[in-house]
C-alpha cells in the first residue's frame, strides 16, 4: 500500500515573512494527519527558517533543487547534504521548468537524483512532455527516455526513496489539467516502466504524483485514480485554504 504524499512547490514565490506565515497556518490545520505525507518545498532562502516552523508537525521539508556535488568551488550552488543540513527530507529534481529554462538533461538530473539519495534525502524525480510531443506521438519515447536516463544506475534498494512526479508541461501553471482517465494511462504506463526497469515490487511500492492546475475542485478525480499516489501541486500550495483542501483530498 502505498502512502499518498501532496508536496507543494512554492517556486519562485514568498518572502521569508510570507513563508513563515503559510508554514504557521498549515502546521496549525493539518498538525493531526498522518495517513499522508506532506511536503512543502520554499524557497532556498526561506528553508530554514521554514524548517523550525514545522517542526514537530507532520509536514515535511523539501528543496527545488540541488547541485550534485559534495562541495567544492561551485559559486552559487547548494549541495543535498548541506539542504539536509537546512532541515531538507527531499530535493525536486527534473522540474520542467529547469529542463527547459536552464536546459537541464536527463543525464545531469540523473546526477542530482543519485546525489540526494546519496545524502541520505528522497528525491522528486519529475518527468512529463510538452504539447509538441504529446501532439506528434512522442510521449511514450520522452517519458521512457526521461525515466530510464533520469533512474540510471539507481539500484533497487535506492529507489525506496524515490518519488516521480508525472507533470505534463502543458497543464503545468496553465489551468489545464489532464484528465483523470488521461493522467492516471500515463501514470499507469511509468510505473510499467519501473516493472521492466526494476520489479514489479518495486513497481507497486514506488510513488508517482500528478502535477499541473491541480486544484481544490480537482484533486479528487485525480486521486480516485488506481495509479496516481499524490500530487504535486504548483500555484495553489501558495494559498492555505487550498493547499489544506488538496491535503485532505477525498477518493
Ligand atoms: O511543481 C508543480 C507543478 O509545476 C505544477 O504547477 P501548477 O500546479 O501551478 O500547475
Amino acid at each position: 500500500m502505498r502512502k499518498p504524499m501532496i508536496a507543494g512547490n512554492w517556486k519562485l514565490h514568498k518572502t521569508l515573512e510570507e513563508s513563515s506565515q503559510l508554514a504557521a497556518e498549515l502546521v496549525q490545520q493539518l498538525s493531526t494527519i498522518n495517513d499522508r505525507d506532506i511536503v512543502i518545498a520554499p524557497v532556498f532562502t526561506a528553508l530554514a527558517s521554514v524548517s523550525k516552523k514545522i517542526t514537530n508537525s507532520p509536514i515535511q521539508l523539501a528543496a527545488q533543487n540541488c547541485y550534485p556535488a559534495e562541495t567544492g568551488a561551485f559559486t552559487g550552488e547548494v549541495s543535498p547534504a548541506l539542504l539536509g543540513d537546512a532541515g531538507c527530507h527531499y530535493i525536486i529534481s527534473g522540474h520542467s521548468e529547469r529542463r527547459q529554462l536552464l536546459n537541464e538533461t536527463n543525464q545531469f538530473i540523473n546526477q542530482k537524483v543519485s546525489a540526494t539519495i546519496n545524502a541520505g534525502l528522497g528525491a522528486i524525480l519529475c518527468i512529463g512532455e510538452t504539447l509538441h510531443e504529446r501532439e506528434t506521438h512522442q510521449m511514450l519515447e520522452v517519458l521512457t527516455s526521461q525515466i530510464k536516463e533520469g533512474l540510471a544506475g539507481i539500484s533497487t534498494t535506492q529507489m525506496t526513496r524515490v518519488v516521480i512526479a508525472y507533470e505534463p508541461v502543458w497543464a503545468i501553471g496553465t489551468g489545464v489539467t489532464a484528465g483523470d482517465e488521461q493522467a492516471q494511462e500515463a501514470h499507469a504506463f511509468i510505473r510499467g516502466l519501473l516493472q521492466g526497469l526494476y520489479s514489479q515490487e518495486v513497481a507497486e511500492a514506488t510513488r508517482i504524483l500528478y502535477g499541473g492546475s491541480v486544484k481544490p475542485n480537482n484533486v479528487d478525480g485525480l486521486m480516485a485514480q488506481t495509479d496516481i499516489d499524490g500530487a504535486l501541486v504548483g500555484g495553489a500550495s501558495l494559498k492555505a485554504e487550498d493547499f489544506i483542501r488538496i491535503v485532505k483530498f477525498e477518493s
